[in-house]
């Protein structure tokens, strides 16, 4: 796998809000109006009339249309990630996009159909135990990037995080002082990001939620916070 891939999800339309005339449809999903967007495995180009509109090709490393899985983005993009993290590699997945371009669908998913950090949790727990001649410390923090600033989640206070950048050999670039729980078993930190989850959609401070499911969810013993890191 190249070190960086880029990919491309359509998401089908929401009848009331995207399908109006000025929104081309894509191939396979019908034309709405003149335009539609056409797409194969690696890249799409408009088309106004069935005629290809010049400057409106792109390429990427995958397009995938709306009947696409997650388990299948995961499978393709992300498993490959998660083997070479157990292996001592750094490695990133993230969704980027406008509002309601799907990128909470595709990371969080469904019950019927798991999103890439559910499935990425269980790939690292699972290969972590098949390499039984080695111990792993599994840690997760958990943040957000709001307006260019960036907020710990887990902590009470509204304090924003450091950025440090550098461009010195070996510099440790990135923030620092934010809080990681540690974690020693898939259900736990599937329980945590159930959770998180919740929080969210509550809009709930973590910590203050973590602390009342603890006793009902028994989590005491297996998830604390290890440590603050500097
Ligand atoms: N591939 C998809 N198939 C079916 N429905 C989808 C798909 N992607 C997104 N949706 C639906 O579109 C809506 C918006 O998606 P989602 O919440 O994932 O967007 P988002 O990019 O996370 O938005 P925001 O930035 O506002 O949080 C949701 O109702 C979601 O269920």
């Amino acid at each position: 796998m190249e070190k960086i891939s880029v990919a491309v999800r359509f998401r089908p339309p929401k009848s009331s809000v995207d399908a109006d005339a000025d929104s081309p449809s894509f191939s396979g999903g019908g034309a709405v109006g003149n335009r539609e967007w056409r797409i194969d495995d690696s890249g799409i180009s408009l088309l106004h009339r069935a005629v290809p509109v010049p400057g409106t090709s792109f390429v990427f490393d995958h397009v995938f249309n709306e009947s696409v899985t997650n388990a299948r983005i995961y499978g393709l993009l992300v498993r490959s990630l998660i083997r070479g993290a157990v292996d001592g590699f750094n490695g990133t997945a993230f969704a980027y996009g406008q509002t309601s371009s799907g990128k909470t669908f595709t990371m969080n998913g469904s019950g019927a159909d798991p999103g890439i950090i559910p499935l990425a949790v269980r790939d690292i727990f699972d290969t972590a135990a098949e390499a039984a001649d080695r111990e792993f410390l599994i840690r997760v923090s958990y943040m957000e990037i709001y307006n260019e600033e960036i907020n710990d989640l887990l902590t009470l206070g509204s304090e924003k995080l450091p950025i440090h950048e550098s461009l010195e050999v070996n510099a440790r670039n990135g923030c620092s002082n934010f809080l990681l729980l540690a974690v020693t078993l898939c259900k736990d930190l599937c329980c945590f990001y159930s959770v998180v989850y919740m929080c969210r959609v509550c809009g709930k401070k973590l910590l203050t939620m973590l602390n009342k499911c603890y006793n009902s969810l028994s989590l005491e013993k297996q998830i604390d916070i290890s440590e603050k890191q500097t």
